[in-house]
């Protein structure tokens, strides 16, 4: 694909991604995979533009100039990658029909979590200071560093509580490095000898720490992979944006050749792996047939979906109709529904609620409930906190006597195996990522927004951080 304007690969910013309403692929056996970053994808998805049209109508090739994020505390190379860093293999591998000597990467993208009750404000500041989970009108941008101080001081306290309930800490970084040293050898059982980087979003080991060592390491192909089966703007968006931000600046990485797979809820692998963990848990219940399948995905706040266009909610819908499509065709007929967890704050999130669908389906008289969580691939704190903890608890109070929950899929061998396929699929279209930088006339568009900024900034700074009935409104009603 090229851009219609500056030919060649597609400009970063020119590209349109049309996986939106409507334009979510149901092929079976592929997942969806680009070497494009758009920043227009909003706009674009939401028209549900296509690349060619996009081209046609000779879209300009705007330029982000959002600033490089700097939010991170506590970043100092305290850890060490992982392991699997360091046991490359040089080999040569053909990856087309043209043999060629390929130095192959693959980045796992994922959210990380705190190790322990003490990392778990900064991570929470880290979280929160991403404008992609807290998405502040541009004039008040500033303001987000400050405000993620605040959210993250007054939700320690109960975020802790849950990670000391769960054995003082995020398991997700080990989950994450056992299923990257699984990758590693599916790959090589496809002949492909690839080396594989952990990069977390807001935890250790950084994302940036990670392209640090792609860099080191002299990559010739880099494959992106996020370990969330659907996009989302707050998940496989805001880490391919920490990317986006490097490819910008450094030009080893704008000539790098890169494949992203933004989402692969799709792949026929992931779709029966999920069906096989499904059917066996069911398999468990003394009645398995009147047993309601309950699918529960972290939510997003809704304006996402309404006015930034994430596909999340229509992928999630996607993949639930795929797997339960599985199903039925293992003659495996048990009613389903789909609701969103982990809702954080005072807006509203997609709907509907888990809590509240608890309630309801134990007052209408479901006696027999299996919980599928359905965003991560990994158990984490909302696997094994809020759904084995409060949601059973909750279930069992309104009403629902039997209860289980289908085990995320970790190192499934199947599923690991079609990650693999993934990869191999996806390298004969990585390609170099063009970027352009601001001209001149934009930094003086730049100094006036900065200057307006501060001036209306500084005004919501004081009524905000100064007036004790804000906070305590904000601490009841955010947190
Ligand atoms: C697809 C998965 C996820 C989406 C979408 C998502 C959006 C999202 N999350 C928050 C706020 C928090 N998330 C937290 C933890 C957390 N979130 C996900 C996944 C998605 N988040 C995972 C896997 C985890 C757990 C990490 C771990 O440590 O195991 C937390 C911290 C925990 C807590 O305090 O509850 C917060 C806060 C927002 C605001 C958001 C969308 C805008
Ligand atoms: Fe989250």
């Amino acid at each position: 694909m090229e851009c219609a304007r500056c030919s060649g690969a597609l400009h970063l910013d020119c590209s349109a991604r049309f996986l939106g309403k409507g334009g979510s692929s149901r092929s079976s056996s592929h997942s969806s995979s680009t070497n494009l970053v758009s920043t227009k994808y909003e706009q674009n998805s939401r028209r549900n533009v296509k690349p060619s049209q996009l081209a046609a109508s000779g879209s300009s090739c705007l330029v982000n100039r959002s600033p490089v994020l700097k939010q991170r505390q506590n970043l100092s190379l305290r850890s060490t990658l992982a392991d699997v860093y360091n046991t490359f293999d040089e080999k040569v591998i053909s990856v087309s029909s043209h043999a060629t000597e390929e130095k192959v990467g693959v980045l796992l993208l994922n959210l990380g979590g705190p190790e322990t009750l003490d990392d778990v404000q900064p991570f929470l500041f880290n979280l929160f200071a991403d404008p992609d989970i807290i998405r502040l009108p541009r004039l008040f941008r500033f303001l987000q560093r400050p405000l993620a101080k605040l959210i993250s001081t007054f939700r320690a306290p109960k975020s802790k509580d849950g990670y000391a309930s769960i054995g003082g800490g995020s398991p997700l970084r080990k989950i994450t490095d056992e299923q990257a040293n699984a990758l590693k050898v599916a790959l090589k059982k496809k002949n492909l000898h690839a080396n594989i980087y952990v990069g977390m979003r807001y935890w250790y080991p950084f994302t940036e720490e990670a392209i640090d060592q792609i860099k080191k390491d002299r990559i010739t192909k880099l494959v992106v992979l996020p370990l969330y089966p659907q996009y989302s703007i707050s998940t496989s968006g805001s880490s391919i944006r920490v990317l986006q931000n490097v490819v910008r600046e450094d030009s080893y990485f704008a000539g790098l050749p890169i494949s992203i797979i933004e989402s692969w809820y799709q792949r026929d692998g992931y779709v029966k792996s999920m069906a096989d963990l499904i059917e066996k848990e069911l398999s468990i219940f003394s009645n398995p047939e009147e047993v309601m399948i309950f699918f529960s995905a972290h939510g997003v706040p809704l304006t996402y979906v309404t006015d930034a266009g994430d596909p999340y909610k229509d992928q999630m819908e996607d993949c639930i109709a795929l797997i339960m499509g599985e199903l039925r065709s293992r003659g495996i007929l048990n009613s389903h529904t789909l609701a969103y967890q982990s809702r954080v704050g005072p807006v509203q999130w997609l709907k509907p609620y888990t809590d509240e669908v608890l309630v309801e389906l134990g007052q209408q008289g479901v006696k027999s409930l299996l919980a599928v969580p359905v965003s991560f691939v990994s158990e984490h704190i909302e696997t094994l906190e809020e759904i084995d903890m409060e949601y059973k608890e909750l279930a069992l109070e309104s009403g629902i006597e039997n209860w289980g929950r289908v085990p995320a899929l970790g190192c499934t061998s199947s599923f690991i195996s079609d990650l693999a396929d993934a990869v191999v699929e996806a390298l004969p279209s990585a390609s170099a990522i063009v970027t352009k930088k601001a001209d001149e006339s934009d930094s003086d568009m730049d100094l006036m927004h900065y200057l307006s900024k501060m001036f209306f900034g500084s005004i919501l700074a004081f009524v905000l951080l100064l007036s004790p009935r804000l906070i305590s409104a904000f601490r009841n009603t955010l947190l």
